[in-house]
């Protein structure tokens, strides 16, 4: 909800703050970048302007709402408000309150939230938030019994004044938090057909790094709907960087997922894994990226025991990103829902067909490499040498 004739959208962001003052303009740029991009991406018109150091999106009250919905998009957007401009006087803000508040105000508890960033003016916050709720009151009491409650109001008329203008607002929208995407190096995203690699992908995102997708095809163990549901995925996590290429490395697996099954029957899915973490470092040196990022998470199946997940990483000197390692499944797949990756998925596709009958969950390096395919590297090498960019 907006106030009638809102044309501003106020975006606020967190972590950048904590930055030093050269630090926080480059990713202030990164972010005004990236919701501009947002915007194009959208149709929605609008123009960013960064003003305080922080953005305001310009638009007109038609698509304060859409602009908002995009500018809570973008990674480093802690939360976003439709705000309408007026001027600085106590007197304007006010007529404008009871404006809002004729247009919106619909019964129940009221609260003022003022801030005032410049404290050359000539009332306080304290006064302002007071003076507003008196022409709030006063604009709807003869057809509502107003309520004033500062804890647990209904409704919310948030005033924020700056310098030169004034912002009034009834809604903050949530947004990612994080870091502006571009604000951090590249990783390597290995996406699976599953749910939780795209979350995985999504939280470094979040933190400011750009991915580059990499999908393991696993031939016969892999098929059709594995391939689709990971480019399906990837397309979705694009949508959050309109401004960013995402086109996906398809690296061609099958072969050695064969040998594997062939010739290994213990810790074969430890060996595959082996084999992604090795043709992903191929990959990032490719592209100049810095680490890996996977869905794994403690012992969510039996390759992903710590003593496995520390056996499988020594396979690379890049470190591997696992930002779901503690997350329960249900939390997993109620933020994939959120972020739209969530695929319906009825075919047991991929690594869960690899898996032997009776699965190692202690496994240990030597042993390990004694029955895994002494060419399992040259393997990963070759593959990322085919792997072929496809858009997703
Ligand atoms: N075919 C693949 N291509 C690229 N990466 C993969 C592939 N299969 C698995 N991975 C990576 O290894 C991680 C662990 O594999 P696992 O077998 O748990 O995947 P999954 O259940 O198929 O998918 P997800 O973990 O995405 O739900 C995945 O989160 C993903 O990062």
């Amino acid at each position: 909800m907006h106030p009638p004739g809102a044309d501003t959208v106020l975006v606020r962001h967190g972590d950048v703050n904590t930055k030093s003052n050269t630090v926080k303009r480059y990713m202030e740029d990164r972010l005004a970048e990236n919701i501009e991009a947002l915007l194009a991406d959208r149709s929605i018109p609008g123009e960013v302007e960064r003003r305080w150091n922080r953005p305001l999106i310009h638009t007109d009250e038609e698509h304060v709402d859409a602009a908002t919905d995009a500018a809570t998009d973008a990674f480093g957007v802690v939360s976003a408000s439709p705000a309408l401009t007026v001027d600085t006087a106590m007197g304007e803000i006010c007529t404008a309150l009871a404006e809002t508040a004729r247009a919106c105000y619909d019964g129940g508890a009221f609260a003022v939230d003022a801030r005032r960033a410049d404290k050359s003016l000539p009332y306080t916050s304290e006064e302002l938030a007071r003076e507003g709720g008196t022409a709030i009151w006063e604009a709807v009491e003869d057809e509502f019994s107003p309520e004033v409650d500062l804890d647990t109001p209904d409704l919310t008329f948030g005033v924020e004044v700056r310098e030169d203008f004034a912002f009034i607002y009834l809604e903050t929208v949530s947004g990612p938090g994080g870091l502006p995407l571009g604000a951090q190096e590249p990783v390597i995203a290995l996406i699976s057909g599953g749910i939780d690699s795209p979350v995985a992908a999504y939280e470094l995102m979040k933190r400011g790094s750009p991915i580059v997708p990499v999908y393991v095809d696993l031939g016969a163990y892999g098929g059709i709907d594995h391939e689709a549901r990971a480019m399906e995925t990837v397309r979705t996590l694009s949508r959050y960087a309109p401004n960013f290429d995402m086109p996906v490395y398809k690296v061609p697996g099958g072969e050695t997922v064969d040998h594997l099954v062939g010739t290994m029957e213990q810790g074969r899915m430890l060996s595959l894994r082996r084999f992604f973490y090795r043709t992903a470092e191929h990959l990032a040196e490719r592209v100049d990226a810095h680490g890996i990022v996977t869905g794994e998470a403690v012992g969510q199946k039996s390759s992903q025991t710590l003593q496995n997940l520390g056996v499988t990483s020594r396979a690379t000197r890049l470190p591997i990103h696992r930002p779901l390692l503690t997350r329960d499944k249900p939390e997993i797949v109620a933020q994939a829902r959120e972020i739209d990756t969530y695929t319906q998925s009825t075919i047991n596709a991929g690594c869960n067909r690899v898996a032997p009958d009776r699965v190692e969950t202690n496994a240990r390096l030597e042993p390990l490499l004694e029955h895994e395919p002494d060419d399992l590297f040259e393997r990963a090498e070759d593959a990322a040498k085919r792997a072929e960019l496809v858009e997703p």
